[in-house]
């Protein structure tokens, strides 16, 4: 395996502020980081990212929560509502059923609003504070737009959403609605969404907080330095795999960052970096399609369907940072149908882990590459489970047995139980 770090950590050039910077992927361009504000690169329209003169190593973080990680942030401290330091859980009927070594799963839905969302909007709502915009928005299929309604409120800035309609799940757009945030349902899907906040955002209109934004990415990368802490602390090893839903890939190429600058700062050795094995629904699977065919960019797909609406996307737009990510730490990307994700939701809740549909995408995704032979059995390998099951409650009870009626007294209760 080769790992391609193209310098995260480089002699700090003239635009940067207290060692931080922003850097173009794919051209030399680097900018100021809180001058402007500034989402792609003004040269060549690709994607960015945060760049340091220093990298923090393991002995460096301290605390609990996102803000263990500082010094692997673009700011020292952000609006906070205690988010991550998530729990790592054993699964042994899982681990049993798959055959593999070790299974853990590290359940994000555990974050204050319940969703890894949270971890990316500590960081980039401080941004915009700093900044100091007027107005955050997003396009969501739900989480993002929770994560911003709630960091919005808590740093007293608007909010605006658009989430396509009649296709988020009510948990969400009750948490949206309840935080404050202005809701527009638009006549489209999520993709259209950000086709428009992203022309919103360019206008000034508002600043723009989906995973497009460098900073909000930043926060994610928590994800993966708990993982590793939490693995090694548990199993005496970094895991081998982490297996993850993919809709909008920032997770993926936020991963990647942190264990391409835990590398170039001496604390992992490319042979320990884990294998990054993206999962998406059969009915929205482009990242899939590009990594089995070998493209390095995706297809946009128009036409996207999934019971997990969180991943309902046919335009990852973060797949030329995702798709190296995949590749160069010897990953691979399955799709999965939503027969097996809802299987995969009730095998989590028989062990007491509540997932929403979309997360329940890893351990099917685990699945089906055990059953293909691509993940060994001697394998050390973390799911992730990206949002908590009370976000979508009618995915939930459609999985789960019905309530059963029974008549007003214990009698009638015994007479029903026999
Ligand atoms: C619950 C849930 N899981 C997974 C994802 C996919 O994450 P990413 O967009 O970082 O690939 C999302 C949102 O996109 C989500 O809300
Ligand atoms: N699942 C996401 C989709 C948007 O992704 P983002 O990471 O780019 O904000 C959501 O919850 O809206």
């Amino acid at each position: 395996m080769s790992l391609e770090l193209d310098a995260p950590a480089e002699a700090a050039p003239d635009v940067a502020d207290d060692g931080v910077w922003l850097a173009c992927i794919e051209c030399d361009n680097v900018l100021a980081p809180f001058d402007d504000v500034v989402y792609t690169c003004p040269d060549c329209d690709s994607l960015l990212e945060v760049r340091y003169a220093d990298l923090p190593t393991f002995d460096d973080f301290e605390g609990r929560g996102v803000w263990r990680y500082d010094d692997a942030l673009p700011v020292e401290m952000g609006v906070t509502i205690q988010e991550g330091d998530t729990p790592l859980y054993s699964v042994p009927d899982l681990e049993e059923e798959t055959g593999v070594e070790h299974l853990h799963v590290k359940h994000e839905g555990m974050n204050p609003t319940g969703s890894f969302k949270d971890r990316g909007m500590t960081v980039g709502v401080q941004v915009a504070s700093e900044l100091g915009v007027d107005r955050l928005a997003c396009a969501s299929t739900g989480n993002t737009s929770a994560a911003l309604a709630a960091y919005g409120a808590r740093s007293e800035l608007e909010t605006l959403v658009l989430l396509p309609a009649g296709k988020v799940a009510a948990g969400k757009v009750a948490q949206a609605s309840l935080h404050g945030a202005r809701i527009l349902e638009v006549d489209g899907n999520f993709d259209t969404c950000l086709d428009i906040v992203q022309d919103l955002a360019g206008m000034g209109e508002a600043y723009l907080l989906n995973s497009l934004n460098p900073f909000r990415l930043e926060g994610q990368k928590t994800i993966g330095l708990e993982i590793l802490e939490q693995c090694k602390s548990r199993t005496g090893e970094f895991p081998d795999r982490i297996v993850l839903p993919v809709g909008n890939a920032g997770n993926t190429s936020a991963l990647y960052k942190a264990f391409r600058e835990l590398v170039q700062a001496g604390e992992l050795d490319e042979t320990e970096v884990p294998k990054l094995t993206g999962v998406q629904a059969e009915g929205a699977a482009p990242m899939v399609e590009a990594i089995e065919e070998g493209n390095d960019e995706i297809h946009r797909w128009d036409d996207v369907e999934t019971r997990a609406t969180a991943i309902r996307i046919g335009n990852p737009v973060n797949a030329p940072k995702a798709i190296p990510g995949i590749r160069e730490t010897d990953g691979t990307a399955v799709a999965v149908s939503d027969e097996r994700i809802t299987d995969a939701q009730r095998s989590l809740a028989e062990e007491g882990v509540g997932v929403e549909p979309a997360s329940a995408a890893s351990i099917a995704g685990l699945r089906k590459l055990r059953d293909r032979g691509v993940v060994d059995a001697d394998e050390n390998v973390v799911c992730l489970t990206t949002g908590h099951l009370l976000k979508d409650p009618d995915a939930a009870a459609a999985a789960g047995a019905d309530p059963e009626p029974v008549p007003g007294d214990t009698e009638g209760v015994l007479e029903h139980l026999d």
